[in-house]
């Protein structure tokens, strides 16, 4: 008999076969056109009304009556430690706390959007927006660890350490650090080989966010370990909200779309430092950097048709332009894996360094690069690329309404399920 708390032992399949159970009856249940029991109205707390400064955000805020549970204390402390917070933690963390208060205790954003003139409101929105259906729980969790990370910032980590080598707080699934006028942004779920959690395409727009407005020159996303990225955590698609698939699938769509809009919109140059293999979502927005360095080691893979899935990252517009509609087709259609050589060939990949000497070749090179007149490197980046900003944030809506559609059909369904239930041998 294996023993009980083996891998694969039974505690572990009964497990996977929740999930895979969850899977089947969430897509069955739409199939019917029916609706979970918990998605029926039920009674609604008054909604809080919009914090009306940046200032202070959250910290203002009352308690509602949604935020119950067991870590109801827990959440209440945090709000109370922020206040006594000795440093500021600056408009970004605050706009994330603000996100994940509003999150916590009214769920998913339900108010209009500000025009574009009220920015503050605008960017409290954006952040709210961003985190899509992250689960109430889940939110008053993050926002309990991001101020406990404050705290421990504010006493004692970031002491001594002269402000440009500072590892920001706030993060948890990245770590972003600047340092000779060059911002990283190191994906950080090594074990997962980097897959990307709802919480992490948050982390990457706040950081992208943050990077364009201080004072570094160039901004670099990495990964942490021996994948650069494996794409799209899967189990992204195994925590359904009561409010059930479809609207799961709507919040997806608005999350992908922010997501990608942030890397259109990057004014500064952006470079890949691709340290291992790359998949799905990883490598399709890799058409929106400036620069893409890889090890020999990396590998380039787009598994859509596998998964039932269609292109993103505005792929089906920057894969063709880069590397000819035929090329395009062997990847985005039929799930053509690349070697770094082969993606260097078709211009994804600006340039191959062996992996025994790619970090300190990459980073010799980009430490020379950030020493450029800084405001000559932006605008040479806005001319090259504003013209083709609304194209992009058009084929961006588009391909993330595609696959909102997609991500409910049996195809992408049964795909999931397969993944999940090779994972647990069932
Ligand atoms: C209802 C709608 C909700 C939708 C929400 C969507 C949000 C936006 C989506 C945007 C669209 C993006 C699309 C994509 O990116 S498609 C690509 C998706 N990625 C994959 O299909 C890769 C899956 N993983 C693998 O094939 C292998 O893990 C891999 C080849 C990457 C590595 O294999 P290896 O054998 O070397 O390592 P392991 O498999 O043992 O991996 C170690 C552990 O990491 C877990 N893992 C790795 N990648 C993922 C992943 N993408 N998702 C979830 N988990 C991942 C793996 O399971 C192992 O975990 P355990 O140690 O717990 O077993």
């Amino acid at each position: 008999m294996p023993p009980q708390n083996s891998a694969h032992g039974p505690p572990f399949r009964v497990a996977m076969a929740g999930v895979v159970g969850r899977l089947i009856r969430c897509w069955c249940r739409r199939a019917v056109g029916g609706r979970s029991r918990s998605a029926l109205p039920s009674g609604h707390p008054a909604l809080h009304p919009g914090c009306c400064s940046l200032k202070v955000p959250a910290l203002q805020l009352h308690v509602s009556k949604t935020a119950m549970g067991a870590s109801q204390k827990d959440f209440e402390n945090a709000m109370n430690q922020v206040k006594l917070l000795k440093e500021d933690p600056g408009n970004e963390v605050k706009l994330k706390l603000y996100a994940l208060y509003k999150q916590a205790t009214e769920g998913p954003c339900n108010t209009p959007k500000p025009g574009v003139f009220d920015l503050i409101n605008k960017a409290k929105w954006e952040a709210w927006n961003a985190l899509g259906s992250l689960p109430k729980e889940t939110a008053r969790q993050n926002y309990v660890d991001l101020v406990s990370g404050l705290s421990s910032s504010s006493d004692s980590s970031s002491q001594g350490k002269p402000e440009a080598e500072r590892k920001q707080a706030g993060y948890e699934t990245v770590v972003m650090t600047s340092e000779e006028g060059i911002t990283k942004i190191m994906l950080n779920r090594p074990a997962k080989k980097n897959a990307l959690t709802e919480q992490m395409y948050q982390e990457i727009i706040l950081a992208l966010e943050a990077a364009s407005k201080d004072d570094s020159a160039i901004t670099v996303l990495t990964g942490n370990g021996d994948y650069y990225s494996s794409g799209n955590d899967l189990t992204n698609f195994t925590n359904i909200p009561p409010e059930g698939v479809e609207a799961k699938a709507k919040n997806s769509a608005i999350l992908l779309r922010n997501f990608v809009g942030s890397f259109i919109d990057f004014p500064k140059p952006l470079v890949a430092v691709v340290n291992g293999p790359a998949v799905g979502i990883s490598v399709t927005v890799l058409g929106l950097f400036d620069l893409v360095y890889a090890t020999d080691r990396a590998t380039f893979h787009t598994p859509f048709s596998h998964l039932g899935q269609t292109p993103e990252g505005c792929s089906s517009y920057t894969f063709p332009k880069i590397m000819g509609p035929a090329k395009a087709a062997e990847m985005l259609i039929f799930g053509k894996k690349l070697t770094a050589g082969e993606a260097c060939a078709q211009g994804l990949v600006t340039e191959v360094f062996p992996d025994s000497s790619f970090q300190k070749e990459v980073w010799t090179r980009l430490k020379a690069y950030s020493k450029l007149p800084q405001n000559a490197m932006r605008i040479s980046k806005q001319i090259i690329r504003s013209q083709e900003k609304e194209k992009l944030h058009a084929i961006n809506a588009k391909e993330s309404s595609i696959l909102q559609e997609r991500w409910l059909s049996s195809e992408c369904m049964n795909a999931i399920m397969n993944f999940f239930s090779q994972k647990a041998k069932l």
